[in-house]
């Protein structure tokens, strides 16, 4: 940390300086022991060893890079071939391994992320903060007014004065007032700060994560952020409400330090107040030391709390095919399992904090409280020089004063020092909120960075990874030597090549695996082109049908027309009636009167609708939209042969090119054009005539029949060759 310092180095010139300044204040103290000599003096000084401490840490910081990057060195030679395992030593993916600790790295991601959540001195949240410091500032000066007021209170109480006592109680009172308005303003102020953070990086991440595709690149394309719900959700929240706290448990301690070790320097002297300094400095040091790296535990905690809950969500969204199989005592381990790794990993954590805080309060409250009893009786025991003798009244008021300020001071400090182990908190959400923009950037940007688990070379793999292909828009779809790479690395073919003008309805085949949906993924630009060239019409002209369709929150009239809003719709001049004539030829028109609410109704669609339901309300938003291509990926396979018809035939009509994946016969008859997969990365692109294929398929199958029927003959034929010699 320390070999990260901005301060200058130490040249010789400089040196003699400083030397030449510190005699001549020495001499200065010597000759004239004024406060303030004295004070600038101990200030040279304390500054000077720092300056001493920083250099010897460069220096062993120094030592430490070469000693490090030797060993680099001597490791990198011997491993050549580890790249594609992600166990490199690539300085580059080094980089991307964040360690959580107090640096430089630490210090900038924060101020990302601040730029992000102040955005400007004329913000929202930087006039919160001013006023959150102005109140801090009130309260600081009226915690000095009160315990003058004490001390006063105490005074009349010794001399028996209680005339003065009971106006002191009625002052004490008054001031009250202020007191728990400010305390009030300063906890509002706080929350208020901790929500606005919360709002400005939600709408930033919201804004980054639902454009370009980010989403998909995330969870399909790179494997760093596991779980970016969590993230948003909870994350970001915890990321805020710390910043927020820490502030006012940063800033109102250091300006009580500061405010209460200069109102003690006037009663009991300057050195006093250093030599204490320097003691608890000392003290703090240790401390420090001693301090687990809080920072990582937290974010650990964060990462192992989202996969516990990711297991939950898995659940739910396929608590269907888990009790359909009986599968909840399998489940019930993973769960289990996901629960109590967390919370193996918190219990670890609530030890290492019984351990810190327990030397954190002897340190902080006695050993710190013990030096400020000794301080407080400086004034009684000790005679300042050109000070009049204090009478017993006096004494008690200034006793009673200086501990009640010196209380306030190390209490100050304590919460200085106990803010380091929520600065480290802060440490482990900041790298956390910072990782998932970091990677945000990254995927708009097309790098991705996922485990490569390929066997079929990853050496090729990752220089095929490396290229980029060209995109370029079209009327017409055309792939020219066009290479198909999962996100994993496999290279499901090589170089992929054939074109399409609209009306060439074409249908995909092939094994499963061999990538027929990742061709489209390309198409849709869901997968980066990573060679080759691709000509397409704009993602808005080609529509995407799954098998499973997505069925969207909210109304019926959303399913048909998603992702279209309302306003959207009645934009385009599309009617409720409308809508129901695209329902008709699916034999679907009574389905708005099925539901309370009619096109309004909201229900969980997925749930309420069946498969073959599901299907054909996804080809009625394909009537809607009307695009010019449509890429239907196994979309009919619940639905009837005379549902299939329609669907083909009106889809068909309405000018809509079709690209299907299937293993259906009965869909070949709808296209002109086939390209055929065999799973070995070779593919035949060529013109499909419907009726001779099926010719061809049914004599290729009656043989096959009488292939299979060949070993039971042999059979026979040698039966009856034993019956018959
Ligand atoms: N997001 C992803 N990350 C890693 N690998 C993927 C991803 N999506 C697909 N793959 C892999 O790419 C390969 C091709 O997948 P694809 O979905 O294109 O197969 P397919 O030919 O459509 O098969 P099927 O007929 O079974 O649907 C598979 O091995 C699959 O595991």
């Amino acid at each position: 940390m320390a070999a990260q310092s901005k301060l200058p180095p130490i040249t010789p010139r400089r040196d003699r300086t400083v030397r030449s300044i510190v005699a001549q204040l020495t001499s200065l103290y010597l000759d004239n022991r004024t406060r303030i000599s004295r004070a600038v003096w101990i200030t040279l000084f304390v500054a000077l060893a720092n300056r001493i401490r920083h250099a010897i840490s460069e220096q062993k910081a120094a030592s430490h890079r070469g000693a490090a990057a030797g060993q680099r060195d001597r490791d990198s030679r011997g491993r050549g071939a580890a790249a594609s395992t992600g166990e490199t030593d690539d300085p580059v993916k080094k980089k991307k391994k964040k360690r959580v600790e107090l640096n430089r790295e630490f210090f900038g991601a924060l101020l990302r992320l601040l730029r992000i959540v102040i955005p400007g001195w004329r913000s929202k949240e930087a006039r919160l903060l001013i006023s959150h410091s102005f109140f801090l500032v009130v309260r600081t000066l009226i915690s000095v007014k009160v315990a003058a007021m004490d001390g006063q209170i105490v005074k009349s109480l010794v001399k028996g004065n209680g005339r003065e006592f009971l106006k002191r109680i009625v002052w004490w009172m008054l001031i009250a007032v202020p007191a728990t308005f400010t305390n009030s303003m300063l906890s509002y102020h706080q929350a208020e700060l901790s929500l606005n953070y919360r709002t400005r990086l939600t709408q930033y991440i919201h804004d980054k994560y639902l454009s370009q595709l980010t989403f998909y690149g995330i969870t399909a394309l790179d494997d760093r952020i596991k779980n970016p719900d969590q993230l948003i959700a909870v994350d970001v929240a915890k990321f805020s409400s710390s910043l927020a706290e820490l502030y006012s448990n940063l800033a109102k301690p250091l300006l009580d330090m500061t405010i209460y070790t200069y109102q003690l320097s006037k009663s009991v002297g300057g050195e006093g107040v250093v030599f204490m300094s320097l003691l608890v400095q000392l003290s703090a040091n240790v401390m420090r030391a001693l301090t687990p790296p809080f920072g990582r535990y937290v974010a650990d905690e964060a990462r192992l709390e989202g996969e516990f809950r990711f297991q939950h969500s898995r659940l739910i969204d396929h608590s269907e095919e888990v009790a359909l199989y009986a599968g909840h005592g399998v489940e019930k381990d993973t769960l289990d399992k996901g629960y109590f790794t967390l919370i193996k990993h918190v219990n670890y954590i609530l030890r290492r904090r019984f351990y810190h805080g327990f030397m954190e309060d002897f340190v902080i409250k006695y050993f710190w409280g013990a030096l400020g009893l000794l301080l407080c009786s400086v004034p009684v025991f000790v005679k300042m020089p050109g000070q009049i003798a204090m009478n017993m009244g006096d004494r008690t008021e200034s006793f009673i004063t200086n501990r009640r300020m010196l209380l306030s001071a190390s209490d100050a400090f304590g919460r200085v020092m106990f803010s380091y182990r929520e600065i480290m908190e802060l440490a482990g959400y900041t790298s956390r909120v910072d990782s998932l923009l970091e990677v945000m950037d990254d995927i708009r940007a097309g790098r991705f960075e996922k485990k490569l688990v390929s066997s079929s070379g990853t050496e090729n793999n990752e220089a095929v990874l490396k290229g980029r292909g060209a995109v370029v828009e079209s009327e017409d779809i055309e792939f020219t030597d066009v290479p198909i790479i999962s996100p994993n690395g496999d290279v499901l073919v090589k170089a992929l090549s054939f074109s399409l003008k609209p009306g060439d309805h074409l249908l995909v085949v092939g094994p499963n695996g061999c990538g027929k949906s990742s061709l489209f993924r390309i198409l849709g630009g869901l997968w980066p082109v990573y060679g080759g060239t691709v000509r397409k019409p704009p993602f808005s002209q080609i529509f995407y049908i799954p098998q499973r369709p997505y069925l969207s929150r909210g109304s019926l009239r959303q399913q048909i027309t998603y992702p279209d809003s309302l306003r959207q719709v009645r934009a385009r001049g599309v009617t409720d009636a409308d809508l129901l004539q695209m329902l008709t030829p699916l034999g679907l028109e009574h389905l708005p009167a099925l539901y309370d609410g009619g096109w309004d109704a909201e229900a969980e669609w997925r749930d309420v609708l069946s498969g073959g339901l599901q299907q054909r309300v996804a080809m009625a938003r394909l009537f809607y939209h009307r695009p010019k291509y449509a890429i239907l990926d196994e979309c009919t396979s619940s639905v009837t042969l005379d549902t299939e018809k329609v669907m083909y035939d009106t889809a068909k009509a309405l000018g809509i090119t079709l690209m299907t994946v299937s293993h259906r016969r009965s869909l070949w008859k709808y296209h002109e054009r086939i390209l055929q997969f065999d799973g070995q990365g070779n593919y035949v692109f060529t013109k499909l005539d419907a009726d001779r294929r099926m010719k061809l398929e049914d004599e290729k199958e009656d043989l096959e029949v009488l292939l299979r029927q060949i070993p039971e003959v042999e059979r026979r034929i040698a039966e009856l060759t034993v019956g018959t010699s």
